[in-house]
């Protein structure tokens, strides 16, 4: 008996190690630490280390622009080189076999699909939503139901909704966190919290027409905030091991999983979410022309809409939360930025282009400098830095890497460096480490210059990623980032209150940042920032594009 199990744990150990050096080198032709060619703990280490963003961007830049992070998984952080080069940029866009990794797999009609990794996005033990979609069909349909409902046509109360949220988070700062140190009165405000609640009440009242109340209680109602945080370790071992999600439907995991029901949490968020959804049912169903009743028009069910409304509200919060704040931070810590925003905000202002008291999205794409201050911000601060891998179709592909071609196998997964990506000093220049809004401004009209910039561009929209798994939110993303720098910028003077180390973050495939304390000023109609004259404002301003043309 003891030699047959004996024999089988042999037989098994062997068949382990045959299929684990056989994976090994199905890649060994890419380059990576070579840990991460035999296991998945080189990932999970990387992933957990509240860095990953950095440790991904050294591991490419020393072994090339896609290497391997874990036994079958490689990284890309490759950008558009292409575009440098007419011929081939034209032919790329004929044949994606030519276009840059991340938007040929991502294209529309790319055969990569997504990958196992798009499953740790699951939020539900038997529910998928649109992020976690791994079937392309099942994605596909959902996509097309769901996209006309983020369209700017359907959705009238849009920019008013975030006028309206706007206005409350500068009431909040001004009636809350201002100091007035000569009247002994000092205060600090936390720009990671703030800007959190600002985001959050603006997708929930964008996606239900009601909001959480996170800025009219200058606090975290729900307690959302804080159970996201205890998840944490989950979803950085979930991002790894993917497979561990299928341990959610086990009836004493699912027990203890957030539930509608729930008093705090996630949990009371999706009792929020479900009551809203279920307001537009039945004999009394509220009407409003909104996201969701596009969504109900498109035929979701309600189940299907308490799930993809949740979906919404983590996808859209953090990751807006955060360019925010991040734009925000470099640009008060940088004066001459600062003062060359507030010049062009300010001459906008004096010329009747800028509506008050909330500058309108149209105004805002229509400032070079402000654009160009959001690009910036979303280059040095990718928000998403998550791997959203996708996957090798059967038969494998060959894949560019530095100029030579390797095989990478069928079902080989490739994630996504966006934070490589968005510091390549090939295309963003040998500065791509600075937060500097001026390389967005043509300098002249010669060729090169209008190539070197269109090329920065495609890179920077590559945040929201690309194709047929685009950001849906784009457009209520950049609306929001439109209005809510140059308006608080407009009206206060953040310092930050230790320039040695201004925030902490915890990178995890979107960060969190604590501890990110500012002190706020009124600023005066006769400050002095804001004095220096913009030249040129005839400068195309290059707008990031929206999500209306979807
Ligand atoms: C600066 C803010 C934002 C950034 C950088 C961003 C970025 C992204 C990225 C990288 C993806 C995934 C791409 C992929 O899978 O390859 C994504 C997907 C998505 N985002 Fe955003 N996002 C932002 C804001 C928003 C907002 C405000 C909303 C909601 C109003 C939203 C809704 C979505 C949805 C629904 C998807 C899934 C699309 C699909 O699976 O087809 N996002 N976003």
């Amino acid at each position: 008996m003891l030699g047959a199990i004996l024999d089988l744990g042999l037989a098994l150990l062997a068949l382990y190690l045959v299929r684990a050096i056989r994976t090994y080198y199905s890649l060994s032709h890419f380059g990576g630490h070579w840990v991460a060619g035999w296991s998945r703990l080189w990932l999970l280490r990387t992933q957990g280390s509240g860095e990953m963003n950095r440790r991904f961007t050294e591991v490419n830049r020393k072994y090339g622009s896609t290497a391997r992070i874990a036994p079958g998984m490689l990284i890309t952080s490759d950008v558009c080189q292409s575009f440098s080069l007419p011929i081939k940029s034209i032919l790329s866009l004929l044949q994606s076999d030519f276009a840059e990794l991340f938007r040929r797999m991502s294209a529309v009609r790319s055969p990569f699909t997504r990958g196992r990794w798009y499953a740790a996005l699951k939020l539900h033990p038997d529910r998928d939503n649109i992020t976690s979609y791994v079937d392309e069909h099942k994605h596909a349909a959902i996509r097309t139901r769901m996209a006309p409902g983020y369209a700017g046509k359907e959705n009238v109360h849009l920019e008013a909704d975030i006028d309206e949220q706007l206005l409350k988070f500068l009431d909040l700062i001004s009636s809350k966190y201002v100091a007035q140190p000569e009247r002994d009165i000092f205060r600090t405000v936390d720009l990671s919290q703030v800007t959190s609640y600002f985001t959050l009440d603006v997708i929930s009242k964008v996606a239900f027409g009601q909001t959480f109340g996170f800025l009219d209680h200058d606090q975290d109602p729900f307690g959302y905030l804080a159970n996201l945080a205890q998840m944490l370790p989950a979803v950085i071992v979930f991002g790894v091991y993917t497979e561990l999600t299928n341990i959610m439907k086990l009836p004493a995991v699912k027990a203890a999983l957030p539930k509608s029901s729930d008093k705090r949490g996630l949990g009371r968020v999706m009792g929020f979410a479900r009551d809203r959804v279920q307001e537009r049912f039945g004999p009394k169903a509220i009407r409003r022309q909104d996201m969701l009743d596009a969504f109900i028009k498109r035929g979701l069910t309600q189940e299907e809409l308490e799930s993809e409304t949740l979906t919404q509200i983590t996808a859209g919060s953090d990751s807006t939360a955060s360019a925010l704040r991040m734009t925000l931070h470099f640009i008060s810590t940088s004066p001459p930025i600062l003062d060359r925003l507030l010049a062009e905000a300010r001459a906008g202002i004096e010329q009747g282009k800028i509506s008050r008291p909330i500058i309108q999205d149209a105004e805002a794409r229509q400032l070079p400098y402000l654009q160009a201050c959001i690009k910036e911000g979303l280059r040095i601060y990718p928000p998403v830095t998550g791997l959203m891998a996708k996957m090798v179709p059967e038969g494998g592909a060959m894949i560019d890497v530095d100029g030579v071609e390797k095989f990478a196998p069928g079902r080989t997964q490739i994630g996504w460096n966006s934070w490589g990506m968005m510091h390549d000093p090939v295309v963003f220049g040998a500065d791509a480490e600075i937060y500097r809004p001026e390389r967005w401004l043509v300098r002249d009209e010669s060729e090169k210059e209008s190539g070197r910039v269109a090329r920065m561009n495609e890179t920077v929209t590559l945040c929201f990623g690309y194709g047929r798994f685009g950001c849906l939110g784009r457009g209520v993303a950049t609306m929001e980032l439109n209005k809510a720098v140059v308006e608080t910028l407009l009206r206060f003077n953040l310092q930050s209150c230790n320039l040695a180390k201004p925030f902490d973050e915890k990178v995890v495939g979107f960060y969190v940042h604590t501890d990110m304390n500012f002190v706020v000023t009124e600023r005066s109609s006769g400050d002095q920032s804001g004095l220096v004259r913009l030249e040129g404002d005839k400068v195309d301003a290059g707008a990031l594009a929206g999500a209306y043309e979807e």
